[in-house]
């Protein structure tokens, strides 16, 4: 590296700055144009005037407004990477396309996601797709500090130094986006089409979430147009885990994703009710979908007399053959209940419509139709063949109707379990799973409103879904596509997943390409040794992860009183640089709150609630409690082994543990202390 080299690079660096400020200044400038027309357009005007398009001028406004947060001053590097090309030419790449107004002939910088900027992760001497040279930078904070250059065309191809100190830095706040250093395995998933469904089981740390995150933001580039009427969703765990993610989009320019919990987004969040664990589990089951399906189609009627409408002293007359075909019909050729209820009136009419001309030689015209609609008779016989539902109707029914339980549960659940679902209540006490049944019920009667669904979501620690939260998000998807992330080793939930095949089939996407990630970006190989020997406990077929990161260490602190042990072990971990976590049980996090407070350094997470996140140093406090908190039946079984699980593979460089009790026997070995027996 030339130092001359490196000073003509940190000018280019100035000049986007300075050009980027140019395009801030103009930004503004715009927004301000588009609100004084927009307000100027709204003002004096009459009922009925045509006023400007509302939606376009907010719809810029918005826009303008995400640029200039985009653009907003964050203490990134301009950019992060340069290559050469064949013919010559090269190119900057970097978090945004930043192009100098008096100079169009060549962008300053291209943003990573353009189809440029994937050469830049894949290329490689064997496949060097017209790619010369690579460079990656170095940065301090936004000051470039160096850069490494890979001659490809030279057979030259390095283990980068730069990526190996990215992945060991130190983790000081919320999770950042990876641009700089993803790579390739991850590439070729997050440049996957807009109309392909991925599903990607990955070991804890292998960059599932940053994959995700990374995707989304490359959809939204490259199928803007497509994705701004249809909309994006990224699905996550918890709002802990919202909140540790929520940086990552807006950096990468995009802040009009809605990132949610499954909770939140079926309503379930909100409700008050709360089940005993064996009808919460009995709600979230998949056999409820057929429950559900047969609670709303056992309402159609049963037909045995004929329709016979007298209207202008004609008795029109539908037998009941002709009736049970077309009610027949109609089920067959409709998916939800208010289509075919729709389909059967149109048909009904249809064929009155059609008598009229054979009996009386005169075309129904519409004012018949409507009239025959009309008909106190007719009326009263699509209501008996086809009524009009509520999904609280139909639920209300589930629950308080013996017989009407029994016949829709009769060969799907047994009687105590169909017994169980007498607790299911609407509104004011509806339970999260009820509502989640009110929501399955809601897509037996009609299809969700388009600007209900997404074009695309990322579902994000997927193998916690139970499959009827699945179903949940799969209505929202009808016409789009998936990311589905999650570690089958990770799922704690009463319904986590077994396997990723019935995942994907209750989530509507069956035909998902899946994908293997194993190479571990967060866990050391010191500390992702101890969580591997665990892993065999676990009860699922996962591959292990392989760790990329070589420094870290594992210390155990055997003590009587675990509180003051946790205290130190803190103590000690706040000389280095980095987050600190302490992971403990619920039940013993709140006396270790009392001697180690939070700060901007320390956080305090229960070991039910870590899954998803990752401190420079984690402080793990009684595995045994961990393993035994979660053995009371609201869990899957064996879920406290998950849990120690998900909390030992949660710290980037070291790994405090600190019990009295003895070590759960799955995670010790030759360099942990052996567990001692009472
Ligand atoms: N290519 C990469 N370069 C640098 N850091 C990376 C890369 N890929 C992932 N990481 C980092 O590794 C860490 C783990 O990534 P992430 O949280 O996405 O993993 P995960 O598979 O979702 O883990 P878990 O299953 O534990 O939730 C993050 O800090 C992420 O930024």
């Amino acid at each position: 590296m030339s130092e001359l080299e490196l000073q003509a690079e940190s000018r280019h660096h100035d000049r986007v700055r300075d050009v980027l400020g140019d395009m801030r200044r103009a930004t503004v400038q715009r927004l301000g144009m588009f609100e004084a027309d927009y307000n100027e357009g709204t003002k004096n005007r009459g009922k009925g005037d045509v006023g400007p398009d509302h939606h376009l001028g907010y719809s810029m406004a918005r826009r303008g407004v995400e640029r200039l947060e985009q653009l907003a001053d964050r203490d990134v590097p301009m950019f992060f990477g340069r290559l050469w090309f064949t013919s010559g030419s090269d190119y900057h790449l970097g978090r945004i396309h930043v192009a100098d107004e008096r100079d169009r002939s060549r962008p300053l910088v291209v943003d990573w996601r353009a189809p440029l900027a994937g050469r830049f992760y894949r290329a490689s001497v064997h496949a060097p797709l017209e790619v010369t040279r690579r460079r990656r930078f170095g940065f301090q904070g936004s000051v470039l500090t160096g850069f490494e250059d890979e001659d490809l065309s030279a057979g030259e191809e390095s283990g980068s130094e730069l990526l190996a100190a990215e992945i060991e830095r130190p983790r000081t706040g919320p999770m950042r986006d990876i641009v700089a250093t993803i790579q390739p395995e991850q590439d070729e998933l997050i440049r996957r089409d807009l109309d392909t469904t991925v599903c990607v089981q990955g070991a804890p740390g292998t960059g599932k979430t940053a994959v995700g995150l990374h995707r989304a933001a490359w959809l939204l580039y490259t199928y803007t147009q497509r994705l701004e009427r249809s909309g994006m969703l990224v699905v996550g765990p918890n709002e802990n885990f919202l909140r540790y993610i929520a940086d990552v989009l807006p950096t990468l320019g995009e802040m009009a994703v809605w990132q949610v919990t499954v909770d939140r987004l079926t309503g379930a969040a909100d409700a008050p009710g709360r089940d005993a664990p064996e009808a919460a589990l009995i709600k979230h089951d998949a056999r409820m979908v057929q429950v559900c399906e047969r609670a709303v189609w056992s309402h159609l009627g049963h037909i045995d007399e004929p329709l016979v409408a007298p209207y202008e002293g004609i008795r029109w007359t539908l037998d009941v053959e002709d009736i049970t075909h077309a009610v027949d019909r109609a089920r067959a050729g409709t998916r939800t209940w208010e289509d075919g209820r729709k389909s059967l009136q149109r048909a009904v009419l249809d064929r009155l419509a059609r008598q009229r001309e054979t009996r009386i030689r005169q075309p129904a015209d519409g004012r018949w139709v409507t009239a025959m609609k009309r008909h106190p008779v007719v009326k009263l016989f699509f209501d008996a063949a086809w009524p009009r539902l509520t999904a609280n109707q139909v639920l209300r029914r589930l629950a308080t109707d013996a017989a009407f339980r029994r016949e829709v549960c009769r060969g799907v659940l047994s009687g105590d379990e169909s017994e169980l679902l007498r607790s299911i209540r609407t509104g004011a006490k509806a339970s999260p799973a009820d509502v989640l049944l009110l929501d399955e019920v809601q897509g037996h009667l009609t299809s969700l409103e388009p600007d209900k669904t997404y074009g695309h979501i990322v579902v994000d620690e997927a193998q916690d879904l139970s499959p009827m939260q699945c179903r949940a998000i799969a209505r929202r998807s009808a016409a789009g596509s998936l990311t589905v992330l999650g570690d089958l080793a990770q799922g704690t939930t009463p319904w986590a997943a077994e396997d990723w095949g019935s995942q994907m089939r209750h989530l509507g996407h069956e035909e998902a390409e899946h994908t293997d990630l194993t190479i571990g970006y967060r866990v050391p190989g010191a500390i992702i040794d101890v969580a591997n020997r665990v892993l065999p406990h676990l009860g699922v077929a996962v591959a292990p992860a392989r760790s990329l990161r070589s420094e870290g260490s594992v210390d155990v602190v055997r003590c009587d009183d675990v509180v003051t042990a946790a205290a130190d072990a803190v103590e000690e971990a706040l000389a280095a640089e980095g987050l600190v976590g302490v992971i403990a049980p619920a039940g013993v996090l709140g006396a270790v709150r009392s001697v180690v407070p939070a700060n901007e350094r320390v956080e305090l997470v229960p070991s039910g609630l870590a899954k998803g996140l990752e401190f420079d140093h984690v402080v793990l406090v009684e595995p045994a409690e961990v393993v035994a908190a979660f053995a009371d039946g609201a869990e899957v079984p064996g879920a406290g082994l998950r849990h120690l699980y998900v909390a030992l593979t949660r710290a980037v460089s070291r790994l405090t543990v600190v019990h009295a009790k003895p070590l759960p026997t799955e995670m010790t070995g030759a360099d942990l202390p052996s567990p001692t027996r009472a």
